[in-house]
């Protein structure tokens, strides 16, 4: 048995549609206007709303917006079928032209009805889907992710140290945030920082902090950004760029709990969660001597892998789909949707540069689209995935911009290079890539205009 409302000013069509609809089995409510269904009745109890169209004061698609999540369907004369169509773009789910015959009603009726039941289970499925495989707005279903998902739950609640490996723009630092957000320190601050963004002569007084005169320049003693972390967690991304002074004070205070400032004779207790992260193979890097293998078993007592986006599956379009979502939400644009062309662009794409890649070709579809239809053509996937990232590795060196070219060649070439790479590479690769500093490669995209793409 379903609540149904009929919205009918005609006394005599509403005691025909409450025989008829009681008949059917239902528990059927009636008003003559909105504002007296408005009055009379919690509107979002009903299972449906069948309304007349014209009605003494506003018309039946006002009801819609007043009970959200009910589905409305407008009864109209045939003279009126052309407003009936207008009343579906208010969100009618139909209409039903009058004079109406009773099996063509019950049917209509029945098959809403049907609908809804199965929209709110579809939600209540979602919701439940969402609670087991997504963890802190991590989207993902494929059985790798859920391995993912499984073990963030399980470390989130110990103090371990999580060592956090997969390619660049997986969700490294989605899932370090994810961790510390349903840790016990979720109160206490969660402290990033990217190892590779600090210049290697920074890092170890900005890490650990620094006493008055420990260097030349060093004026005033300085806490670092670990003793920040007290009491919450520090997310150290990068970790395999970490030179090996610093190296050596991290596994210190792994072993201790304890750091040293540069140029201090004693050392404090710090109590944070180290979570580090890295696209780089560690184990290669010990091997080669640039990483302490101490460091890295210590590292490693819970190993996060996460998978390249391209061996997700089904996950690519479900994760395109919210990617989109959200892209409209931050543009202020309406709803949009991608054409089935498109979903098997992105589908078949191997995204080299990985979600990273993903949200920022979305986000530049959405901001070049004219109408709500996302189309191959707006994404601009280069074939095979090309482009300078990891597989096409570019030459070290800086790429001659201080050169013999004219000005105007450079900041052409400039504003290419980074429009091109800017999705696949870190702004600190960008910048080691362009033989200029991340400072310097700041300050051009302010002098071209040329904002970040990345959030
Ligand atoms: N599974 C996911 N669901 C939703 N958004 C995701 C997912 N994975 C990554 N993202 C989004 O993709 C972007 C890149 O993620 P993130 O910065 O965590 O990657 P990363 O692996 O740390 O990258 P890098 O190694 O370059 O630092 C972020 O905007 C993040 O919100």
């Amino acid at each position: 048995m379903s609540r149904i409302l009929v919205i009918e000013d005609e006394p005599i069509i509403r005691t025909e549609l409450r025989r008829l609809l009681t008949r059917a089995g239902h528990e059927v409510s009636e008003a003559g206007a909105v504002h007296e269904a408005e009055t009379d009745y919690a509107l979002d109890t009903f299972d449906l709303i069948l309304s007349d169209l014209r009605l003494p004061g506003a018309p039946g698609t006002e009801v819609i917006a007043k009970a959200p999540g009910v589905p409305v369907l407008i009864m109209t004369s045939y003279a009126t079928v052309r407003s009936a169509v207008e009343a579906m773009k208010l969100g009618a789910v139909d209409y039903i032209a009058k004079p109406f015959d009773h099996d063509e009603l019950l049917l209509q009726e029945e098959r809403v009805l049907r609908e809804g039941r199965l929209t709110r289970q579809n939600a209540v499925l979602k919701r439940e889907v969402e609670r087991l495989y997504s963890v802190g707005g991590i989207v993902g279903h494929c059985s790798a992710m859920r391995d993912v998902f499984d073990r963030i739950r399980k470390v989130a609640a110990s103090p371990a140290t999580v060592l956090v490996l997969g390619e660049s723009g997986t969700g490294k630092e989605l899932v370090a945030r994810a961790i510390h957000a349903q840790s016990p320190r979720h109160e206490g601050p969660l402290v990033a920082v990217n190892c590779a963004a600090i210049p290697e002569n920074l890092l170890e007084s900005e890490l650990f902090g620094h006493e008055k005169g420990a260097f030349t320049g060093a004026q005033a003693a300085h806490a670092g950004l670990v003793e920040s972390a007290d009491g919450g967690t520090l997310f150290l991304d990068e970790i395999g760029e970490l030179p090996p002074p610093a190296q050596a004070r991290l596994l210190r205070m792994l072993q201790d709990g304890e750091v040293r400032r540069v140029g201090a004779t004693r050392s404090r207790k710090v109590d944070a969660r180290i979570i580090a992260a890295t696209h780089r193979d560690l184990p290669k890097r010990v091997q080669e001597g640039s990483f302490r293998q101490d460091l890295y078993f210590r590292l490693r007592v819970v190993e996060i892998k996460l998978p390249p986006l391209r061996e997700r599956g089904e996950d690519v379009p479900v994760l395109a789909k919210h990617l989109l979502e959200k892209a409209c939400q931050r543009l202020n644009r309406p709803p949009a949707t991608f054409s089935p062309e498109a979903l098997v662009a992105i589908t078949s794409h191997p995204w080299p540069g990985n979600v990273r890649e993903l949200e920022n070709a979305i986000e530049r579809a959405v901001i070049l689209a004219d109408g709500p239809v996302i189309t191959p053509g707006l994404l601009s996937l280069e074939p095979g995935g090309g482009g300078a990232f990891e597989t096409h590795e570019l030459p070290e060196a800086g790429l001659g911009l201080e050169g013999s070219a004219s000005p105007d060649s450079l900041e052409e070439y400039f504003r290419r290079f980074v429009l091109e790479h800017q999705d696949k590479l870190g702004e600190t690769e960008l910048a080691r890539r362009l033989g200029i500093s991340r400072k310097a490669l700041w300050e051009r995209r302010q002098r071209l205009g040329i904002p970040r793409t990345r959030a």
